[in-house]
């Protein structure tokens, strides 16, 4: 057995206490041994956590990442606009080496964060699983289906296409990689496509993953045309399943909260697109009160615009105080478990928690910074302070993805290069080079 420890760390443990504590890992089965005290001497490497919070891998329970190409590419603008009139037309033009390379800049940014596990919805899924493969990751992906304005055949082979990856790649990457069945959202493909294919995702034995009741847009036309609030809708299609979970779930209104709260479906809360779109406030507290399990999300970064989970953490506890108009919702413990085990239930993994047994997923932050002093309270530094820069070590699945910020997966140099190469060209090509 080869073992690794991470010593003289302050540990977040999953009752939200904070110990001194060493953490002794099996490398070869990826998972945690033992969390005690004088466990130095006994790993074959060691991860000195001195001075350091050692929590959780962080999980986000909802990105695209290969959109990392597009951070800063079209912004300021609501979702509808900036999907029609940008970001599809842009993703119209990329190429499957773009979306690799798109992936590998996004994964450098999640390892540099503290994020170890993620859900993802795209296209060209075989690059981003390569991609997740080599950089050490876990992750759930999905292709993501689009079926208005497209004639019935390319909306049956997006559909298949959906099937088809969540059946080749569960598994994939020696079990890190899982997969779900993704309709991009209850307005983007025909009832007909959903009658037709989710029936088959539940036979394939996999989740189901799309956005919902992101804007006041959305929730509309369902209404108009099917008399049910989207959620509803989503119910009678099986699409509400205790193992399916939503991106947004910002306009949904009392009816919803109860039909997700009874159904067990997760949401992911994605504080910093929400605003940056102008799509609305989730009632983050409401949903947690009534007993759903809520996860945090980046979404892409071309809404966002990174993939900090610790910049995430600050816009929830921050937003969810405003749509609640109450400074004692959404606190800081309520954000340390939304990053790692809400987000980590909600997509269906065993991460987001340091316990004996539990996956070595974790990220190791540096406590020794101006703007982390004094330490009255680790889980508010979590929540409130912390940033991504203070991310000394990523470990998962037992090996470590970046020691004293270097990582060792990937090159950093070379995969900022490629990326902004790939950028520049991909603006040229969709014609709006300046
Ligand atoms: N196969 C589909 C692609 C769907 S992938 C998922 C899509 O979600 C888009 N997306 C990113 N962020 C959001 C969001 O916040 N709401 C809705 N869609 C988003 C993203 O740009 C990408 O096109 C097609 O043929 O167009
Ligand atoms: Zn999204």
């Amino acid at each position: 057995m080869t073992t690794l420890s991470i010593t003289g760390g302050r540990v977040l443990r999953p009752d939200a206490t904070v110990t001194r504590a060493d953490v002794l890992v099996d490398q070869d089965a990826g998972e945690i041994l033992e969390i005690g005290s004088d466990l130095a001497g006994e790993g074959n490497e060691t991860l000195d956590a001195e001075g350091s919070l050692v929590t959780p891998g962080f999980v986000n329970g909802h990105c695209h990442v290969a959109m990392s190409l597009l951070r800063g590419y079209a912004d300021d603008k609501p979702l509808d606009a900036w999907l029609q009139e940008d970001i599809w037309p842009a993703e119209g033009e990329l190429t499957a080496e773009d979306v690799r390379t798109g992936a590998e800049l996004g994964l450098l940014e999640m390892i540099k964060s503290g994020t170890t596990a993620f859900a993802d919805m795209y296209f060209d899924v075989p690059e981003i699983a390569a991609a997740v493969e080599e950089a050490g990751l876990r992750a759930r992906l999905g292709h993501g289906i689009v079926t208005v304005a497209k004639d019935d055949e390319g909306a049956r082979a997006d559909a298949e296409t959906s099937l088809e990856v969540a059946r080749e790649y569960d598994g994939a990457a020696d079990g890190r990689i899982s997969t779900a069945f993704m309709p991009h959202s209850l307005t983007t493909v025909g009832t007909e496509y959903l009658e037709e294919f989710v029936p088959k995702a539940r036979d394939a034995g996999v989740p189901i993953h799309y956005h919902a009741n992101e804007t006041e847009d959305e929730v509309a036309p369902i209404v108009e045309e099917e008399g049910v609030r989207p959620l509803a809708y989503a119910a009678e299609r099986g699409m509400l399943e205790p193992e399916d979970f939503v991106a947004h779930g910002v306009h949904v209104d009392e009816s919803e909260i109860q039909l997700l709260a009874e159904a067990g479906t997760s949401v992911i809360h994605c504080p910093a697109s929400n605003m940056k779109l102008a799509s609305g406030m989730a009632p983050v507290q409401r949903l947690r009160d009534a007993g759903v399990t809520v996860g945090l999300g980046t979404d892409g970064a071309a809404s966002n615009n990174d993939l900090s989970m610790l910049d995430e953490a600050r816009d929830a506890a921050m937003l969810g105080k405003l749509a609640a108009a109450d400074a004692a919702a959404v606190p800081a413990e309520a954000v340390a478990e939304m990053m790692t085990a809400g987000s980590a239930d909600a997509i269906g993994l065993e991460s987001g928690r340091l316990e004996e047994g539990a996956p070595a997923d974790l990220a190791v932050i540096d406590l020794e910074k101006a703007h982390l002093t004094p330490r009255h309270d680790l889980v508010s530094h979590l929540a409130y302070a912390a940033a991504a820069a203070d991310v000394r070590h990523t470990v998962c699945d037992g090996r470590v993805l970046m020691r004293d910020r270097e990582v060792l997966t990937l090159d950093e140099a070379a995969v900022r290069e490629r990326a902004q190469a790939a950028a520049e060209a991909l603006s040229a090509r969709a014609g709006d080079d300046e």
